[in-house]
């Protein structure tokens, strides 16, 4: 099989992204796909694969796939991406439209810089709604998590996908690879969780590492990147309708959480490359 492709990233977070305005899918090959086109060896590499897609309810509408074939609901670099594709492609004639994801629907802005908007809506601070496992209270805020015989303290966000922020002394002592795994996959999160340590600057100023649900450690994440500055404002560490400079591994990101309780993200979206996917659905993929 032979797919068009173009392969974007925001901050570094990059994804395979197959424009289905344009070209046809069968549902049933996603996972596996995403699979395939992620990986550094058989693959393009990538930390999976992003639909740009005709939607009923919006301009344009985005689905993601994670390195490991699993979908996720949202995807804040990819939106940015995908805004910036669409716009560029002629999808949309206004440099301001909406984007569905199976989350929500978005509002993005492309600027005349190259930044991107988006308003990522209204975080989501109840447990069940994370999801997290326990008593249903509104918010779950500096909660205590013992793991590896050691003890955290957790603040539970959803932006329309699950994230689980917790709070360092130095951004570089982060266990990002010691235990982001065990937490991604923690039984406390029945849909697993992507896991974000931060390091409080100022309360203008979050220093930030993330282990992605899916697909492991990325340069950046733009709906973690949220989920960082509401949980610093819900630990009295920032404030409310401030701009949040966020640093992560690949860049910079700003992020206001506004007094109407929705949540804005700005930041860069590039190209790589665009090419032809030789798919061959029979290939091993690891
Ligand atoms: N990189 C993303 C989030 C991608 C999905 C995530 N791994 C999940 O499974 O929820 C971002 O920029 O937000």
């Amino acid at each position: 099989m032979e797919i068009p492709f173009t392969k974007m990233h925001g901050l570094g977070n990059n994804y395979i992204y197959i424009d289905l305005f344009q070209y046809t899918l069968a549902e049933e090959i996603l996972p596996l796909l995403a699979k395939s086109v992620s990986d550094i060896h058989t693959g393009v590499g990538a930390d999976g694969l992003i639909l740009i897609q005709p939607s009923e309810r919006s301009e344009v509408g985005m689905r993601i796939f994670n390195k490991d074939g699993s979908e996720g609901n949202t995807c804040g670099n990819g939106l940015r991406c995908t805004a910036k594709y669409a716009y560029e492609q002629g999808y949309t004639s206004s440099e301001r439209f909406n984007i569905e994801t199976k989350a929500n629907i978005v509002e993005a802005e492309v600027k005349s810089d190259g930044q991107v908007t988006i308003n990522m809506g209204k975080p989501l601070l109840r447990r069940s709604e994370i999801p997290m496992m326990g008593h249903d209270d509104p918010e779950v805020v500096a909660e205590p998590f013992p793991i590896n015989q050691g003890e955290w303290k957790v603040t539970a966000v959803s932006m329309g996908n699950p994230h689980a922020v917790f709070f360092v002394e130095a951004i570089e002592d982060a266990p990002v690879e010691q235990m982001g795994p065990l937490i991604e996959k923690d039984q406390r999160f029945p849909d697993s969780v992507n896991v974000e340590f931060v390091e409080v600057i100022s309360p203008q100023e979050l220093n930030f590492r993330v282990w992605e649900r899916g697909s492991g450690i990325t340069q950046a994440c733009g709906t973690g990147a949220c989920a960082a500055a509401v949980a610093a404002i819900l630990n009295d560490h920032a404030e409310l309708n401030d701009d949040i400079t966020v640093h992560l591994l690949g860049g910079d990101l700003v992020i206001r959480w506004d007094v109407n309780g929705e949540v804005w993200m700005t930041g860069g979206a590039e190209v790589i490359a665009a090419g032809t996917y030789y798919f061959h659905q029979t290939q091993k993929v690891e």
